[in-house]
């Protein structure tokens, strides 16, 4: 049987869902493939379930604070099992969402793992047999990311961020290896959830690429919560059993804990895809598109994490709609990569957006910028006198006045600099930042009181 569609989508996660859907909405006709849970990374196994475990793990901050605002407790203690059951019911009840959006838009969701048979067609595996051979006169792959381990010997015993969310509970030390975001946010969920981490960085510093400054007040924090940070350390074997594990280090150290979170980055997932039947490019990991996600096959397009460019869901989904917007909308645009706000919600929380202070150093030259910054213990930490100092910082071109980069370490700080993105993309000056009027008492008011 071959049935055909104006476009078949292979992946139902961010980037695939949004495309589907916008090009449906034109009057395309459009299968959406999927092998897994419909929902991709962001939902199932990312940033949903990974931002509650967030909220429920930050319930340690509150609770140790409560008794310096007149709150008796009598006592406390997390119970990660229940947090963890939680949020796999929330997780169900968004994939069923995602379900019936799919119905609503008109998009024929096929079950199964796609896989290219010619340049027009895909063949549907689903237990190992071709279930449907579907035709399409564009196609989309939006196949995403998998977490990559690194290849020591043991490697499979150790998690990967996937498999935190399928756990009934925590052991009570847990070796986390990866200083990047997956790193930090597990690192901070675990220890707020009463485990005890050690987090094993082969780097000298945590989350390379962000302002140094803001990197440099994440980990003073995680540190002072107690979380041990291990710099220049590389793991080099695992070993024992699931449970009762060992990490040895690449410096002959032994840390022996329940379980190792392997948080060592992600790799497009091309697996099974026979991009060769289609003679789509592959450029070392990844599918390279041009600005209209377009590969190099006319008709075959890609977006999201399989292209490896800006791997976060927002821009999956902006990089899918504008594809519909352009193919099937009459509306051609394309997706501005540049000044995209991003957040590490560690416990303080990072967010910036622009250039970090480093960048902008490189790009204008160090006498061609002006860096204004406030640290301080912000209101809410003064009754308890304990806790993590935020950081505010902006950096502005000097030739121009303008804000070439705002960073911020403290809590909301992803809320507060998705707002400030706003002004940065319009091109504020400092000379804007200063002009607006505080809101007083707040930690952002910073943003338009600092000096110079
Ligand atoms: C732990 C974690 C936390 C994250 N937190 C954040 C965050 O806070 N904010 C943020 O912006 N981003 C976050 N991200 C990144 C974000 O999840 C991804 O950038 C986003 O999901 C990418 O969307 P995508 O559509 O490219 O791929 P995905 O969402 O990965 O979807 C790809 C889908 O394709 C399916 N698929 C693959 N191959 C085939 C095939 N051959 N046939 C059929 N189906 C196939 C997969 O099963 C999957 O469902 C996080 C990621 C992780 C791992
Ligand atoms: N808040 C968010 O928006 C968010 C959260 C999670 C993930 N994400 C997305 O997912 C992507 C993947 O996250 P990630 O944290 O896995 O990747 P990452 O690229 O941010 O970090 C990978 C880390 O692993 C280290 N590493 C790699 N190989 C290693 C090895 N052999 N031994 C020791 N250390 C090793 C790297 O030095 C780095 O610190 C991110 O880049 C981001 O795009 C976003």
């Amino acid at each position: 049987m071959t049935d055909c569609f104006d476009l078949i989508v292979l992946g139902a996660g961010s980037g695939g869902l949004a495309a589907a859907k916008r090009a449906a909405s034109y009057g395309a006709s459009v299968a959406i493939v999927e092998g897994d849970r419909v929902g991709g990374t962001c939902v199932i196994r990312g940033c949903v379930p990974k931002k509650l475990l967030v909220y429920g793990s930050a319930y340690r901050h509150v609770l140790a604070d409560a008794a310096s605002y007149g709150w008796q407790l009598d006592g406390f203690r997390p119970d990660a099992s229940v947090l963890l059951a939680n949020v796999r019911r929330e997780v169900d009840r968004l994939n069923q969402l995602h379900i019936t959006l799919l119905e609503k838009a008109g998009v024929e969701l096929v079950r199964g793992w796609g896989r290219f048979a010619d340049p027009h067609h895909i063949e549907v595996i689903q237990d190992g047999e071709t279930n449907r051979r579907l035709k399409g006169e564009r196609i989309l792959i939006a196949a995403g990311g998998r977490p990559h381990r690194p290849t020591i010997p043991g490697a499979e015993l150790g998690w990967v961020s996937d498999d935190m969310f399928l756990q009934e509970s925590f052991p009570d030390r847990v070796v986390v290896v990866g200083a990047g975001f997956i790193a930090c946010e597990f690192a901070c969920i675990l220890h707020g959830l009463g485990v005890a981490v050690t987090l094993l960085v082969r780097g000298d510093h945590l989350l390379r690429g962000f302002d140094r400054e803001a990197s440099h007040a994440v980990q003073e924090a995680m540190e002072a919560e107690g979380i041990e940070i291990r710099f220049t350390h590389s793991p080099a074997a695992i070993t024992g059993v699931p449970g009762a594990l060992e990490l040895v280090t690449q410096s002959g150290e032994v840390l022996a804990c329940g379980g190792v979170l392997l948080a060592t980055g992600r790799r497009p997932f091309l697996e099974g895809l026979q991009l060769e039947c289609a003679g789509v490019a592959v450029e070392g990991h990844r599918i390279p598109v041009d600005a209209d996600q377009t590969t190099n096959v006319p008709h075959i397009h890609a977006v999201g994490d399989v292209t490896d460019r800006i791997n976060l869901t927002p821009v999956a989904v902006d990089e899918g709609r504008a594809f519909a917007d352009t193919v099937y909308g009459n509306k051609p645009r394309q997706v501005n990569h540049d000044l995209v706000a991003s957040a590490v919600f560690s416990q303080p929380e990072l967010a910036g957006v622009g250039l970090s202070e480093e960048a902008a150093i490189e790009r204008f030259g160090a006498e061609g910028i002006r860096v204004h910054r406030a640290r301080f213990r912000p209101m809410a930490q003064a009754l308890p006198a304990r806790g993590p100092r935020v950081l505010l910082k902006l950096i502005v071109e000097s030739a121009t006045d303008k804000v070439v980069g705002c960073h911020m370490v403290g809590e909301h700080s992803a809320e507060i600099i998705q707002m400030a993105a706003i002004a940065i993309g319009m091109g504020a000056t400092k000379a804007d930042f200063d002009r607006t009027m505080a809101l007083h008492p707040s930690v952002a008011e910073e943003f338009v009181t600092m000096a110079g």
